[in-house]
């Protein structure tokens, strides 16, 4: 399969090449989500049999002071990219996050859950997803939540920054959600963009996360255990952590469809976590 990929720096791109190497990757130079109708050409342009968008505006503080920017990224770039696949009736797999939901109760989101994002981030990938939905086409928007990977800026590598200093640190326990390893959604993308190909009716939207749902201080605790740190974690409540963007306190997502319908059972991201601090090692050595 001749695969189009957007983004080849980000956590999903760099996990992505590592997968298929035969892919096309456009770099911000070469793909700028900027320019919606630059994204549009290059698709119409290519002989892609398919298309992933791995690119967006992820700064989830810094779109509060920017959301005009993370909207052409996040909704009108994406729009583009699904109306020229769907002209070109090739799929088009689109990944969205769980910061889309308002984060109340405790029960899993499923798909068709309401939405209610509380942030600009948020709001830019939900205007996404109802663009990418208006569309048509044989598409998949694949919401997933709290991605690391041994590349770029994560959780874990914030946490093992931190942890290296710090003999305590604070951590909220009151924000729940699956962990998610940027090489498990590479994995979940490429065999989503195979599947449509055949089995084009399979469009829709769909959760994929990590599992065991679990608060940010149990994965930072998690993420020191396996890392052989001694780092003592102090559950706090949001409110004690201030930021400029609200999160949502529950991030579970309700992943059954994707296990039924393309085979993808959650990971288990201690698994996962497992080697991605086995390659951070290899980095170091
Ligand atoms: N990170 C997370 O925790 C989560 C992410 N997601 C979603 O998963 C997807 C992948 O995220 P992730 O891999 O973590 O993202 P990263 O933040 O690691 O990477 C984002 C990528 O988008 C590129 N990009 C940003 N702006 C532009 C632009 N104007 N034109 C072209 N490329 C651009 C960046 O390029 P450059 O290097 O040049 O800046 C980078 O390659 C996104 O859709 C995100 O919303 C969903 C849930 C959680
Ligand atoms: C560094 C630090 C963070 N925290 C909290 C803040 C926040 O609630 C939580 C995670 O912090 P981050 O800044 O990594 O989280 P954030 O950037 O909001 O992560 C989100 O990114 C976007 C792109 C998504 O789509 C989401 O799924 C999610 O992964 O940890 C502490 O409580 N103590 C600390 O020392
Ligand atoms: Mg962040």
């Amino acid at each position: 399969m001749s695969l189009l990929i957007f983004g080849s720096t980000g956590q999903v791109a760099r996990e992505l090449r590592a997968r298929a190497p035969g892919a096309r990757f456009l770099s911000r130079a070469e793909g700028d989500l900027e320019d919606p109708r630059a994204c549009a050409a290059a698709i119409a342009a290519s002989g892609a049999e398919a298309v992933i968008n791995a690119a967006a505006y992820t700064a989830v503080d810094r779109a509060e002071e920017e959301e005009d920017l993370a909207t052409t990224i996040n909704a009108a770039a994406p729009a583009a990219m699904a109306w020229a696949c769907a002209k070109k009736g090739i799929p088009f797999v689109h990944l969205s996050t769980d910061y889309v939901f308002d984060g109340t109760g405790d029960a899993p989101r499923e798909t068709d859950a309401a939405t209610g994002p509380l942030g600009a981030y948020g709001r830019s990938k939900l205007l996404g997803e109802e663009a990418v939905r208006e569309a048509g086409g044989a598409f998949v928007i694949l919401r997933t939540s709290w991605v690391f990977s041994a590349h770029g800026s994560n959780f874990v590598k914030t946490m093992l920054r931190l942890g290296a200093e710090r003999a305590q640190l604070k951590i909220v326990a009151d924000q729940v959600g699956g962990p998610t390893a940027a090489g498990d959604i590479a994995g979940a993308c490429l065999k989503i963009a195979t599947h449509l190909q055949d089995t084009p009716e399979h469009r829709g939207t769909f959760h994929f996360a990590g599992a065991p749902d679990v608060s940010w201080a149990d994965f930072a605790r998690e993420i020191f255990r396996q890392a052989g740190l001694s780092t003592a974690v102090e559950d706090i409540p949001s409110s004690a952590y201030p930021t400029p963007a609200k999160r949502p306190a529950n991030s579970r997502l309700d992943c059954t469809g994707t296990e039924v319908v393309f085979d993808l059972p959650r990971p288990d991201w201690r698994q996962s976590l497992a080697r991605v601090l086995s390659d951070l090692e290899a980095v170091k050595a």
